[in-house]
């Protein structure tokens, strides 16, 4: 049936309640992973929007689901200083390189403290500044002082909201990452293509972030996990694992398999856990990030000029890597 045209004021209507409502379920697909309708009911629902905006161009809005796919072709990255520091972290790649880093935590701290253990995310660090809600600035961590602006290639990636659900000033920090099957597709299209493959997800991540044709990036299938806040704003967590918590309730995503230890035995049970499901994950982990939990104790021990005190990367070893994207590469 011809849909009847819209007034101006019933298409600005129109307009709020579908990109409310196509939020929402990009929010429950990208973010949640627990998507709560198909995709023809969006898909129905996202033409009906593209098609109001066609007509009605001044309606469209920065956090309109049409801005994601991307259209332009950018000159270059400009530079970013970040007024957070963005560190990197100091490498553990044995049980009495964990044990030690805990001896001199508890030497610092003057007593025995909890730990919060992460995934490590095998992917490009990224930070996410938003003003009043809105997503104002994406940058890539360079050299932990100056990064890149890739604000324009970060809108794409659909996990990361244009427009969080308080309208509040924070800056975050996480990782942007290509999932496993993503990159196996990427790669048989571009063998098929007749183009070089990426060695592995992270270089794909890396390449697909760097594109200048911003609709490139959009067809990448790129996603996110948050792990840090470095400016609150009105964020009020006193630990890392109720930062993760507030970061996902504001409406990142963030990753699910984090554990709270209570002691540095915890936290080597954890590491030979997913040493062990380590290919059965969606995604690359290189090694697991233990943190001490309390910001208190962060705030105590501080960081070198290279690295947070307070926190270690234990590397898993190198070789299974590739053995994992191989075995992945028999299922197709
Ligand atoms: N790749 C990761 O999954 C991951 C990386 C970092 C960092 O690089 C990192 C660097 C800091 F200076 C402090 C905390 C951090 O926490 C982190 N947490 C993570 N989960």
């Amino acid at each position: 049936m011809a849909e009847i045209p819209l007034t101006l004021a019933e298409a600005t209507d129109k307009a709020k309640e579908l990109r409310a409502q196509l939020n929402q379920y990009a929010h429950e697909y990208y973010v949640a992973d627990k998507p709560t309708v198909e995709d023809y009911v969006y898909d129905r629902l996202y033409k009906e929007l593209s098609d109001i905006e066609t007509e009605y161009p001044d309606l469209i809005t920065s956090d309109s689901p049409t801005q994601r796919v991307g259209g332009k072709i950018l000159q270059g990255f400009e530079k970013v200083t970040h007024e957070v520091q963005m560190y990197s972290l100091n490498d553990g790649f044995s049980k009495e390189d964990i044990y030690d880093f805990d001896e001199r935590v508890q030497k610092l701290a003057g007593k025995q403290v909890g730990y919060c253990c992460e995934l490590k995310i095998d992917g490009l660090a990224i930070s996410l500044k938003y003003e009043n809600g809105k997503f104002v600035l994406g940058a890539t961590r360079g050299d932990g002082t100056v990064g890149e602006n890739i604000t324009e290639n970060l809108k794409t990636v659909k996990s990361i909201p244009l427009e969080l659900k308080k309208p509040i000033s924070v800056e975050v920090r996480g990782e942007c990452y290509m999932p496993k099957q993503s990159f196996v597709n990427l790669n048989k299209e571009r063998e098929e293509a007749g183009q070089d493959v990426f060695a592995n997800p992270r270089n794909a991540a890396a390449g697909s972030l760097r594109q200048l044709d911003t609709s490139m990036v959009a067809k990448r299938n790129l996603s996110t996990f948050l792990y840090t806040v470095a400016d609150f704003g009105p964020m009020t967590a006193q630990t890392q694992f109720d930062a993760l918590n507030e970061l996902s309730e504001i409406g990142f995503r963030t990753n699910p398999e984090k554990k709270l230890c209570q002691n540095i035995d915890e936290v080597w049970e954890y590491i030979e856990e997913y040493h062990e499901k380590r290919s059965e994950l969606p995604y690359e982990i290189d090694g697991i990030v233990i943190k001490t939990n309390e910001f208190t104790i962060q705030d105590e021990l501080g960081f070198t000029v290279k690295a947070p005190r307070w926190a270690i990367a234990y590397k898993f070893p190198p070789e299974e890597a590739q053995t994992i994207v191989e075995e992945i590469e028999w299922t197709i």
